[in-house]
């Protein structure tokens, strides 16, 4: 199948997220590959409505490939969220001639990325790079397993003095409203339990913890929070613990950054470089308005409003892996 699209723009949006950088090039060389021109688009939209647009050629992403971030910055553009921005961007695509894009960034990017396909018409694919795995249609996001596995080697630590003093501590980590990072890091670090968002709306899991009694037979307990308004965050929930249960010498731990940064694990760099190769053939197949996903390790096409839609359920068989091997 050939396409008609001679030249494609590639950006960064959001929270950077390790593998980032894989993207990037394989979307760069994927382009290249097929006969299009590829331009870096600096900083996210800001960036496409600043004009800071720069011609790609395969060198251009040499030696990315093992970086954590990401080379062409990132940016939480405001500007874009209105009319005005997104007309600017319009103008400085056609100025270079980039008729497509491929939007790397989570959520909130690919609605974005939506509102401008759609009004401009323009061919747009988005690939998912966050940390916080909350996208619909996909098993799993670019970043998703670096975070895990730094958040995984943190828990290792905090363990280590967790039991030296046999305290109660809780871990905070990222993932906005989407409890998985949290999740999934207490079943890889064998932690107690996890306080995350979509369980903290059906019940008090503070009480109902410290009623099963966090210490029956352990002289330490290590419980993931997710940050969020919904679970409160790791700082309320022990000074919940301080006043309604005193018996507990509680600690805060929240990893905060650290959990965006580093070289990207070997999934993460492998998802990264199929699925920009995947955004350039999606292109040339004439897709419009999908986000490139993996489902059951095959790459599929998410339509942007499934993608974006903000209703992720939480894994109950993982759950259920959580509760039965923590006891
Ligand atoms: N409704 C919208 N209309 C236009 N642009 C939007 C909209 N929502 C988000 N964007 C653009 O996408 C950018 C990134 O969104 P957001 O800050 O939610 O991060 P994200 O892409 O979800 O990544 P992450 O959650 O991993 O940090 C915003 O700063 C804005 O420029
Ligand atoms: O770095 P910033 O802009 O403070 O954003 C932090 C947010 O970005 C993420 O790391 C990625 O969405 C969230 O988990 C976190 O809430
Ligand atoms: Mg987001």
């Amino acid at each position: 199948m050939d396409s008609n699209i001679k030249s494609v723009g590639v950006l960064t949006s959001g929270g950077d997220a390790p593998g980032m950088n894989a993207a990037i090039r394989a979307v760069t060389r994927a382009g290249i590959f097929n006969n299009m021109k590829v331009y870096g688009i600096y900083r996210g939209y800001r960036g496409l409505i600043s004009d800071e647009i720069m011609e790609f050629k395969t060198n251009s992403v040499s030696n990315i490939i093992q970086q954590g971030g990401t080379m062409l910055k990132t940016a939480r553009s405001a500007d874009f969220m209105t009319e005005e921005g997104r007309r600017i961007a319009y103008e400085n695509m056609q100025k270079h001639g980039i008729e497509a894009l491929v939007v790397i960034g989570g959520d909130g990017s690919l609605t974005g990325a939506a509102i401008f396909a759609n009004e401009y018409n323009i061919p747009v694919v988005g690939l998912p790079g966050t940390i916080d795995n909350d996208l619909n249609g996909t098993d799993t996001t670019i970043g998703y397993d670096t975070a895990l596995n730094t958040i995984m080697q943190s828990m290792d630590k905090i363990r280590d003095t967790a039991t030296s003093h046999e305290r109660l501590f809780f871990i905070e980590v990222m993932g906005r409203n989407c409890g998985y990072l949290a999740l999934n890091s207490a079943i890889a670090s064998g932690a107690e339990a996890a306080i995350i968002p979509e369980i903290s709306i059906e019940k008090d899991q503070l009480a109902e913890l410290i009623e099963q009694g966090f210490r029956k037979s352990k002289n330490s307990s290590m419980v993931l929070v997710t940050e969020s308004e919904v679970t409160g965050g790791a700082m309320k929930l022990a000074e919940r613990v301080k006043k309604e249960y005193p018996q507990y010498d509680v600690r805060v731990s929240i990893l905060g950054h650290l959990q965006r940064g580093g070289s990207p694990t070997a999934q993460d760099r492998i998802l990264a470089s199929r699925m920009g190769v995947a955004a350039i053939q999606a292109l040339m197949e004439y897709q419009r308005n999908v986000m490139i996903g993996i489902r059951e390790n095959e790459i599929v096409y998410v339509p942007f409003k499934r993608a974006i839609k903000k209703d992720r359920e939480i894994s109950r068989e993982m759950l259920e892996v959580l509760r039965i091997s923590s006891i």
